[in-house]
């Protein structure tokens, strides 16, 4: 049985269209993420994937269904559930360490100002800005900024991290050392993570499972794809697991055909029994994300190198 630390319970979101119309960006969306499990969330450009994202972080409602969290039906936002946006959102005049004080004396509004100091510090330290405590959201890179916005979020210890493409706006080499930093960050703390990226492989780095919606509006959650790579696995060696390309390919047939065609060529598809997809070696591979059972197997299909 799965733990099902976050539940996302056939959730819809309806916008009204033109002409008194209704247009559904998805309806009937069931989702479950474990306790310490790291999701990213793949799809085409307005399948709704930020929804979801704010309907998680409690920004947004859903216009029908619910979201449970650690046993409780969310509502409206909460300091157990941080967000990390594309850009920082930093306060301009305040510095490194004021934007983290300020978020965590939020939560702990009962700390005196050394031991908020103290905790921020931790977090300042935990995302490499020691030494930049003192500076101004203008004196930073684009990478420090976003290492700012990490540390704040960590620093209010939430139960959940929500990240909605928080590495695109930066270059390759820095959003390689930040997705290092995530990744770590993660493990050692188990914390929760629900990340949304464009980057293939970005969500075979970072991510456990690695969740594919297809092509709105009425976008569904096809597959949720299980990330067969070790956990200790390193971002320059990806490539070399024998494992890879077959995760890889899955992932991109289903963006570059798969997404579109999937509703039309899968009318048996149960959202609430989304098919867990377990890519590797037959005899190892097979299980469910829902409670009935529904199970894929795609075997790995490395060049030369046999699974
Ligand atoms: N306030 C709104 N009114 C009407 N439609 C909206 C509103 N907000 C979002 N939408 C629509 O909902 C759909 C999903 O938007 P969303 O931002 O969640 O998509 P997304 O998958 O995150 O896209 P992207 O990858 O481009 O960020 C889009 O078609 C968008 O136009």
């Amino acid at each position: 049985m799965t733990d099902k630390f976050i539940s996302i319970e056939a959730i819809a979101k309806r916008y009204p269209g033109a002409g008194g119309a209704t247009t559904t960006v998805f309806e009937n969306l069931w989702l479950s993420m474990a306790r310490g499990e790291f999701a990213c969330v793949i799809g085409h450009s307005g399948c709704g994937k930020t929804t979801v994202l704010n309907i998680l972080a409690g920004l947004d409602a859903p216009s029908e269904g619910a979201v449970i969290v650690d046993g409780q039906a969310i509502s409206g936002t909460s300091l157990d559930r941080a967000v990390i946006f594309q850009s920082h959102a930093l306060l301009p005049w305040r510095t490194v360490l004021g934007n983290v004080t300020y978020a965590a004396s939020s939560k702990w509004r009962n700390w005196d100002r050394a031991k908020v100091k103290a905790h921020a510090q931790t977090f300042i330290d935990l995302v490499g800005l020691t030494g930049s405590e003192h500076k101004r959201p203008s004196e930073l890179s684009g990478g420090m900024k976003q290492r700012v916005g990490i540390a704040r979020a960590l620093s209010i210890t939430p139960k959940i991290m929500l990240m909605d493409e928080p590495f695109s706006a930066l270059d390759a080499l820095t959003r390689g050392t930040l997705q290092d930093e995530v990744r770590r960050i993660c493990l050692e703390t188990g914390q929760t993570a629900f990340m949304i990226s464009h980057d293939v492989d970005e969500a075979i780095y970072l991510a456990d499972k690695i969740f594919l919606m297809t092509n709105g509006p009425g976008a569904l959650l096809a597959e949720v794809v299980e990330n067969p790579l070790p956990r200790d696995r390193g971002r320059t060696d990806l490539h070399r697991h024998p494992l890879y390309y077959a995760l890889r390919n899955h992932i991109i047939d289903f963006l570059v055909t798969r997404s579109k065609t999937f509703t039309a060529e899968t009318p048996g598809h149960d959202p609430r029994n989304v098919p867990l997809v377990h890519i590797g070696k037959p005899g190892l591979t097979i299980a469910s994300s829902g409670d009935e059972q529904r199970q894929t197997w795609i075997p790995g299909t490395s060049p030369g190198l046999t699974a």
